[in-house]
């Protein structure tokens, strides 16, 4: 079994908030002890609604924040602001916006040389024009390219370029957060193809971001769905799919838009209200919008348990509890 570059164990991050003169700060506990493992040459997909956590994931794993508790490795070492500067090249990321992060004053060969000229001092200028160039073949885009600027480039040749960009330093791992959330739909699937490309002839592991989950279907292997800063379902993409455990992953893969006839017609409405994350209720955090909901629900917080499909659940979906959807 191949080693994972990436270990994430109960990766916490809390924020206070809301203090002053006349009020107590709160704890907002934006993501409580999660763990996983990126592998190379794999995607693990985090998916979940706004607010669950996703980017502040991202920002411990790109290390741009210090997680609070917890511990993350990166190829056996651990990650502390200490090492942070040796350990960021093999971290990159790709955002959702590709207008709003490439500096527009730029060619796209200047944009493409920056982490090299910041990093790599020992390289001639060259060498990193050879390297750039050679990195814009690679994600599709044409020699001619490099002394353009962003604006004369589509939303998805922008977003080639991030990607472009992002491999710069030949990172191990690429955190993608809603890489084609921004994109016209007819776009999002040649970029999609050109991710799973690059991973294949890289090896690169991927963290890849999304609330959509027809999106994931196609790049994940395997997949966290997160609820209010905490893991309630892991597992490979198939058996999540496939079966889902926790009535929240349920209800997500029901509002998925589907291809065949007959669409949507299970969709689970989800009603009720989504907890405010500084509440830190006793129970299941899903509790309140939960249709299968029982006593112990309100009283207890399940423990994710299921081992390589589990979830954090106290009747999880297979376990014979009744499931009126
Ligand atoms: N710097 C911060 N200070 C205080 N609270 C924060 C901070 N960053 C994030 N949060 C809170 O942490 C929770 C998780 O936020 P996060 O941005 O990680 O979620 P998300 O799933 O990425 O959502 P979105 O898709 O909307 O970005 C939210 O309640 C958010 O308001």
């Amino acid at each position: 079994m191949t080693e994972p570059v990436m270990t994430a164990t109960a990766l916490a991050r809390h924020y206070e908030v809301g203090g002053g003169v006349f009020a107590k700060a709160q704890t907002l506990r934006a993501v409580q002890k999660v763990d996983f493992n990126l592998y190379p040459g794999k995607t693990l997909a985090v998916v979940g609604e706004s607010g669950c956590g996703k980017s502040t994931l991202a920002r411990m794993v790109t290390m741009i924040e210090e997680p609070t508790s917890g511990e993350l490795m990166l190829d056996g070492q651990p990650v502390v602001p200490a090492r942070w500067p040796d350990l960021r090249t093999s971290v990159q990321i790709v955002f959702q916006d590709p207008y709003g992060s490439l500096n527009p004053r730029q060619r796209i060969g200047t944009i493409l040389m920056e982490p090299l000229v910041i990093n790599r001092p020992d390289l001639s200028t060259a060498d990193r024009e050879a390297k750039a160039r050679d990195i814009l073949r690679l994600v599709g885009l044409r020699p001619e390219h490099f002394d353009r600027y962003p604006h004369m480039f589509s939303g998805g040749q922008r977003q080639r370029i991030a990607v472009a960009r992002a491999l710069m330093l030949d990172p191990k791992v690429l955190v993608l957060d809603e890489p084609v959330s921004a994109l016209d739909v007819s776009i999002q699937s040649s970029i999609l193809n050109l991710l799973v490309d690059l991973q294949d002839r890289l090896g690169l592991a991927y963290m890849f971001i999304s609330h959509d989950l027809s999106v994931v279907r196609h790049v994940a292997d395997d997949i966290i769905v997160m609820y209010l800063g905490r893991a309630v379902e892991t597992g490979s993409k198939e058996s999540v799919f496939a079966a889902p455990r926790h009535p929240y992953t349920k209800a997500l893969l029901s509002a998925t838009p589907r291809a065949d006839p007959g669409g949507n017609k299970d969709r689970i409405k989800l009603t009720g209200e989504l907890p405010s994350p500084m509440a830190n209720l006793p129970g299941c955090p899903f509790a309140p919008r939960c249709w299968l909901v029982q006593d112990v629900c309100h009283a207890q917080q399940p423990p994710l348990a299921g081992g390589a499909h589990a979830a954090a659940c106290h009747f999880p979906l297979d376990s014979g509890a009744q499931d009126q959807t």
